[in-house]
């Protein structure tokens, strides 16, 4: 590609990250979740996380900062991949941070003008999100779990760099130690799995903790969910008694899941899940017992 320090008129996915966070001119700001990714390396391999069949036509980044793994992006934005050019690709990126998106503005207004950017100022929990084909984002880690959980249920590809710590829990299995509410509710939508882990020196300022890569590929689970806010609240609910049985987490965690009647549940419940403790069942097991909890226990809203 071309010159990699030159701003606005560059091609993409070349760009200098440290060059980017000096020409942003402002310092980033760790209290805001400000930590850019300087490793050419790690940012050049980010995107080709997204899987091979992936439908790359409208991208979303949450929090661009000072644009270099938008500058990633936009290369796969600008790259249409087929012969027809107007298949025109698009990104959007939402930005909380004024100064850094009205920095991204400039640095990449050439792409604005072609059609191929749209910088959205706001915060990624509230605005509107754009009807985006896939997400790849080094997310702000003080929202990262509301951020995942605002994306995960648009069944869309995502690639998503989260501490390593939160990541492992996504990723863990039952009976891991790390298992718990989030690894359900994630692995609900979609196969979630760690594909790089990423060190503190990739980062600029560097954050305090280890950081991952984790891919999310929507699926479609093999049961059946009838009420899906009920599903994750019961989900929630039993990890409150993670060291208990399933018999005596539903029994003591009618008020959390809102069911009048946990007794009935246990009554209808398998012996063999009962005597389970909720750290030991998969997310099917958990759907299992939650559409028996709402037939026979039950349910009101909470
Ligand atoms: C970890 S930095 C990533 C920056 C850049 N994408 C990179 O990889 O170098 C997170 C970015 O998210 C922005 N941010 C923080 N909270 C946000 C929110 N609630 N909504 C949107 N952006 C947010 C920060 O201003 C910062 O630019």
């Amino acid at each position: 590609m071309t010159d990699s320090s030159t701003g606005a008129g560059a091609a993409y996915g070349d760009r200098d990250p440290d060059a980017l966070a000096r020409r942003a001119g402002e310092r980033a700001n760790p209290d805001r979740d400000q930590h850019f990714l300087v490793d050419d390396r790690v940012l050049d391999r980010i995107p080709a996380y997204l899987p091979d069949d992936v439908d790359a036509s409208h991208l979303l980044e949450i929090g661009g900062g000072a644009g270099a793994l938008t500058d990633r992006l936009l290369a796969v934005a600008a790259d249409d991949g087929s012969a027809d050019t107007d298949a025109q690709r698009r990104l959007s990126v939402i930005e909380r941070d004024g100064v850094f998106a009205g920095f991204l503005r400039e640095e990449f207004a050439t792409a604005i003008d072609d059609g191929l950017l749209d910088v959205i100022e706001g915060d990624a929990l509230d605005v509107d999100l754009p009807p985006f084909t896939a997400c790849v984002a080094n997310l702000p880690y003080g929202v990262s779990s509301e951020i995942a959980f605002r994306l995960l249920p648009e069944g869309k590809p995502l690639v998503l760099m989260f501490q390593a710590e939160f990541a492992e829990r996504m990723v863990a299995s039952a009976g891991d130690a790390e298992y718990g509410r989030l690894s359900v509710s994630a692995q609900h939508y979609a196969a979630v799995e760690i594909v790089e882990r990423v060190p503190k020196e990739a980062f600029a300022p560097q954050p305090a903790v280890e950081s991952a890569v984790v891919r999310c590929t929507p699926r479609d689970p093999d049961y059946e969910v009838g009420d899906e806010a009920f599903f994750l609240r019961f989900v929630k609910a039993l990890f409150t008694q993670r060291r208990k049985t399933v018999r005596n987490a539903i029994r003591n965690t009618g008020h959390i899941s809102g069911l009048d009647d946990p007794e009935a549940v246990v009554d209808a419940a398998d012996e063999d899940l009962l005597r389970q403790r909720p750290g030991d069942l998969d997310p099917s097991a958990f759907a299992a017992l939650a559409e028996l909890a709402r037939d026979h226990g039950s349910p009101t809203e909470v």
